[in-house]
């Protein structure tokens, strides 16, 4: 490789999911805490996670309880699903930077249900805290199921929320912008605290929104936060090739990673920016054990932890059809079979796991495929790939993708909660530090744009 090509890096982030993550198990796992209440732990998990050589903290969002079809939320917070606990994020975000130097934050916010001003100065104020570590997910959160505490929001279709996404990205960012370099003076003797000459009102008169600003905080440490984004519809894919930096991804293989990825990059490219400069990070679930036997053993014992009730509750929502009546151990042909042409009303993402469940029936085409099985498949990892192995298996599972630039970093998702990212960083990360994977750890705490490269 030539010296001056910038050697890559593979990202590490560590997925802030309670109570149960993409495994719908974790918080009866043994080794789980079960008070996600308690700000100690989130303290000590973002020491964990820097400690350990991660280089981001992820924090999602959503507005709900999570919700399957008829408006079902009881299943899920009876079983502790995913998003049964849900902190507001910027909060959680503020407290885990607090106790941490170097750490990065993606901290998920809608555009769909909150005010660019609130936006823009909740970030500015994140980045301020955290020296400039701040990674702001703009999501635009689709699907009934976060709208339900919003009954006053008109309803948007996907085109009007990117509409919207556009307009406030448009503001927040022109609000960033409005204190320059230099504005805040603060000179006692001549009784000069800002430079007014260096602070501009935005004046925004749009669509959606009319702002006068300016806001009433500085630029950050590095300018403005880092933009991520999560959509896969080819709005969603030029919204992100028009603004952000890093795309988060929930693919189940390579070929999908590969495929965003690329496409993302050239739409990019098409708009004048450097697609080098926008990376992929996707979200894995590693099961590591001392040996591949006990790997395995593990994996098959995390099943058993899921509670087949919820299990099928979450699939009827990603498949946008009711299977909470049928037994169990009904065939899945015959569940979608009597499931036919019912809607998908109040479905979470109901229709989106089709593909999934297409490419898992076709791994044994000749087995009685259960809504059991299929179901615990779906809540086992939701579709993103779940790693089983030995360290070293971990490892070149998580190589084989990186070099294949099907992604530029991972997003572990924990299996218990927060021991899966201590058991990784003694486990994994040293092999991936050994291979020259992880960039080696700096003398000074870095901004997240000097950690990502981003710097202008
Ligand atoms: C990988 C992934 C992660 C997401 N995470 C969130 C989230 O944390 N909070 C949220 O409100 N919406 C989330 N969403 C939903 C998106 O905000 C968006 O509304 C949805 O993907 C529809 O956009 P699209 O049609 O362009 O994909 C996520 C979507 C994807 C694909």
């Amino acid at each position: 490789m030539s010296s001056t090509i910038a050697k890559r890096h593979m990202f590490l982030a560590g997925y802030i999911l309670v109570p149960g993550s993409h495994f719908a198990g974790m918080w009866r796992h043994p080794y789980s805490e079960t008070d996600f209440c308690d700000p100690d732990l989130f303290k000590d998990t973002a020491v964990t996670l820097e400690r350990g050589g991660f280089d981001l903290a992820f924090i999602p969002e959503s507005l709900s309880v999570t919700t399957g079809l008829s408006n079902d939320y009881e299943t899920f917070l009876k079983r502790g699903a995913v998003g049964a606990i849900r902190h507001d994020p910027s909060q959680l975000v503020s407290l885990m930077a607090s106790v941490t130097q170097s750490l990065g934050f993606t901290v998920t916010l809608s555009t769909t249900y909150m005010e660019p001003y609130h936006l823009a100065r909740t970030l500015s104020t994140l980045d301020h805290f955290s020296r400039g570590r701040i990674s702001w997910n703009v999501v635009t959160s689709a699907g009934p199921s976060n709208g339900h505490n919003f009954g006053h929001f008109p309803k948007l279709t996907s085109p009007e929320s990117y509409d919207r996404a556009e307009e406030i990205l448009e503001i927040c960012r022109s609000l960033w912008q409005s204190w320059q370099d230099g504005a805040l003076v603060a000179d006692k003797a001549a009784g000069i605290y800002a430079d007014i000459g260096k602070i501009r009102p935005i004046d925004h008169e749009g669509d959606l929104f009319q702002l006068r600003g300016p806001l009433s905080l500085p630029a950050g440490p590095d300018g403005e936060p880092i933009l991520m984004s999560v959509g896969v519809s080819p709005r969603g894919r030029d919204f992100s090739a028009k603004w952000v930096d890093v795309i988060f991804a929930i693919q189940a293989d390579a070929d999908g990673m590969s495929e965003l990825r690329a496409d993302v990059r050239r739409r990019a490219a098409e708009k004048g920016r450097d697609p080098e400069k926008i990376f992929l990070l996707t979200a894995v679930q590693p099961v590591v054990g001392e040996t591949e036997a006990i790997a395995r053993a593990r994996a098959d014992y995390l099943d058993e932890l899921i509670c087949p009730d919820v299990a099928i509750a979450f699939l009827s929502g990603m498949i946008g059809r009711d299977a909470t009546g049928f037994d169990p151990e009904t065939p899945i042909d015959e569940v979608l079979e009597k499931t036919a042409g019912a809607s998908g009303k109040g479905a979470v993402d109901g229709g989106a796991a089709f593909p999934w469940l297409d490419r898992i029936r076709a791994e044994d085409r000749a087995r009685n495929w259960t809504l059991r099985d299929i179901a615990i498949r779906m809540s086992r990892s939701t579709s993103t790939p779940r790693l089983v192995g030995t360290p070293e298996q971990v490892a070149d599972q998580l190589e084989a993708y990186f070099l294949a630039e099907a992604c530029d970093g991972f997003v572990i998702t924990p299996t218990h909660f927060p021991g899966s990212f201590d058991e990784f960083s003694r486990s994994v990360v040293p092999i991936l530090r050994a291979r020259g994977h992880l960039r080696e750890a700096a003398q000074e705490p870095l901004t997240l744009r000097q950690r990502l490269g981003l710097q202008c």
